[in-house]
């Protein structure tokens, strides 16, 4: 027996049934429990959300930008008023501890939402004077109906993050959360309608990627696709997209980021910076710094101070308060984990401290594993190379500046990176250097609406958050008007 009710898809507004007959299961991670039987869209279902979008998407656009900002800041504020109980919805179907998701996934989803309800206003054309009888002047016109497909590590920050700008811009959009991690998404469905959003304009369609996700990425009127996974996925969607109707696409992707720490760093500020980047949301994080280069001269000293570190580590229930580190989201990604440590030990990296399950009691029926380190590690290991995606950091040391640099950029991956220093001069050289699209000097991890954050290489395409990503949920106009006299050569 599900501890909640049968979840349905959110089109038009309410709640509907998927024509397919069909649920998957959302699994608690911490304790096996079954959450939910959630359906599984339709390729019919798809049909029926793209044709409500569409309608939706007249309402919506036919407001005015205030009234539009307007009921996006009722969004804001309703999440904001149900911030403690969707941070347990998410706690349940994440694993992860209420003392991260209380304070980070629907807060920062909803100041994401409440940036851009805010810019709406500010979206406008130009006025380009081209002679005394004649100008252009631009429009930006929203896409139509778009898409979002979200990962499972912060689902309800992914929704909103893809949400925001592209109803900011006047757009529909049809979201699929990961089928590992569906169920916030569907509160925040409920949260827009509240809200006063028209019926329509956000829908969610459960369902599995091979399947909905898919369908979303081929449909010819689906102008735009956001997505944010694996970059093996995320090869599939864009060839899709382009293949079926030349959709734009935004890509938030895998990396396997470097931290370089300085001789000159504080050694302490390092570990910390480097407990952050590693082992927050039991390492489930895209932008994880998760090859630290340290000095030689410092490797010792440092690795005891991250051993001692991660000796404080509060795993636990992730309904206890006093939890910093909980399960990871699913047994599935629990295997691939340990599938990587086990490489790391056969391939010659030195265990410092965890790598294993956690079993002990109640601890046997979650997906937890221990957080662990390796150092001694080289740049040709599969863990220096392949994201994990988990609690598994990998010390590195280095000799030159020059070295770190070239080995730190050494990757297919380009989506963070960061530096521990006293010598700023040092950090902007360095960092101008790093072939990344995240970058944080002295610090690890913060995002804010204001900062537009996406990867170089095979780490994504396009950027989230900042005002860049608000221009690409509309398309330019431009308009000539020619009062004088028109002279035709026929
Ligand atoms: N760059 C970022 O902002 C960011 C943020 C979070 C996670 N990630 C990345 O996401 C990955 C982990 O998340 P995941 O396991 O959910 O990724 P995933 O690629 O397995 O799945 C992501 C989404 O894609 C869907 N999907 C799967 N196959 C598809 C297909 N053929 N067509 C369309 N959609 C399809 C899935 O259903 C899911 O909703 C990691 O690589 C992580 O780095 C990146
Ligand atoms: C946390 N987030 C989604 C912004 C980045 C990657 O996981
Ligand atoms: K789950």
């Amino acid at each position: 027996m599900a501890r909640f009710a049968d979840q349905q898809l959110y089109i038009g507004g309410q709640y509907v049934d998927a024509s397919s007959g069909a649920t998957f299961q959302s699994i608690n991670p911490a304790t096996g429990e079954v959450l939910a039987n959630v359906q599984r869209a339709s390729q019919d279902d798809v049909e029926r959300a793209v044709a409500s979008a569409e309608r939706g998407q007249k309402v919506w656009t036919a407001m005015t930008a205030m009234q539009r900002s307007r009921i996006l800041r009722k969004a804001v504020d309703i999440l904001r008023e149900r911030n403690d109980e969707l941070a347990e919805l998410e706690t349940l179907d994440t694993g992860k501890p209420l003392s991260e998701t209380r304070y980070v996934d629907i807060v920062t989803g909803a100041d994401v939402l409440e940036y851009y309800a805010g810019l709406i206003p500010a979206i406008e054309g130009e006025q380009i004077p081209l002679r005394d009888t004649s100008f252009v002047y631009t429009r930006r016109e929203p896409l139509g109906v778009v898409a979002g497909i979200g990962a499972w590590n912060y689902p309800i920050q992914i929704a909103l993050w893809k949400s925001a700008p592209a109803l900011a811009a006047g757009n529909a959009m049809i979201f699929k959360p990961s089928e590992v991690t569906s169920l916030t998404a569907l509160k925040l469905a409920e949260i827009y309608s509240e809200a006063g959003l028209p019926d329509g304009v956000f829908n969610v369609l459960t369902g599995l990627g091979a399947e909905v996700g898919q369908w979303l990425t081929e449909h010819p009127r689906i102008e735009k696709v956001s997505f944010t996974g694996g970059t093996v996925t995320g090869k599939k969607v864009m060839a899709s997209a382009s293949s079926s109707s030349l959709k734009e696409v935004t890509m938030e992707l895998g990396g396997k980021s470097p931290l370089i720490v300085c001789e000159d760093a504080d050694l302490d500020r390092a570990a910390d910076i480097a407990m952050m980047a590693n082992f927050y949301s039991s390492g489930q994080v895209c932008t994880n710094g998760t090859r630290v280069f340290v000095p030689r001269a410092l490797q010792a000293r440092f690795e005891s101070k991250i051993v001692e570190r991660v000796k404080r580590i509060r795993l636990g229930s992730p309904q206890d308060d006093t939890t910093n580190f909980g399960p990871l989201v699913s047994f599935a990604h629990m295997e691939r984990v340990l599938g990587y440590i086990e490489q790391g030990r056969q391939q010659g990296a030195r265990l410092l401290i965890g790598g294993e399950r956690v079993i002990d009691g109640a601890y046997a029926n979650g997906a937890y594993v221990a957080p662990t380190v390796f150092t001694d590690c080289r740049d040709d290991m599969t863990i220096t190379r392949e994201e994990i995606f988990g609690p598994v950091m990998s010390i590195l040391v280095y000799d030159s500046e020059e070295e770190v640099i070239r080995r730190a950029n050494d990757t297919t991956y380009g989506l963070a990176a960061g530096i521990v220093t006293r010598d700023l001069n040092r950090a902007h050289r360095v960092i101008h250097k790093l072939e990344a699209g995240i970058c944080w000097i002295n610090t690890w991890g913060e995002s804010a609406a204001e900062m537009p954050v996406g990867g170089y290489k095979q780490s994504g395409v396009g950027r989230e958050n900042g005002l860049t990503t608000l221009a690409h949920y509309t398309r330019i106009k431009s308009v000539q008007v020619e009062m004088g006299d028109y002279a035709s050569v026929f």
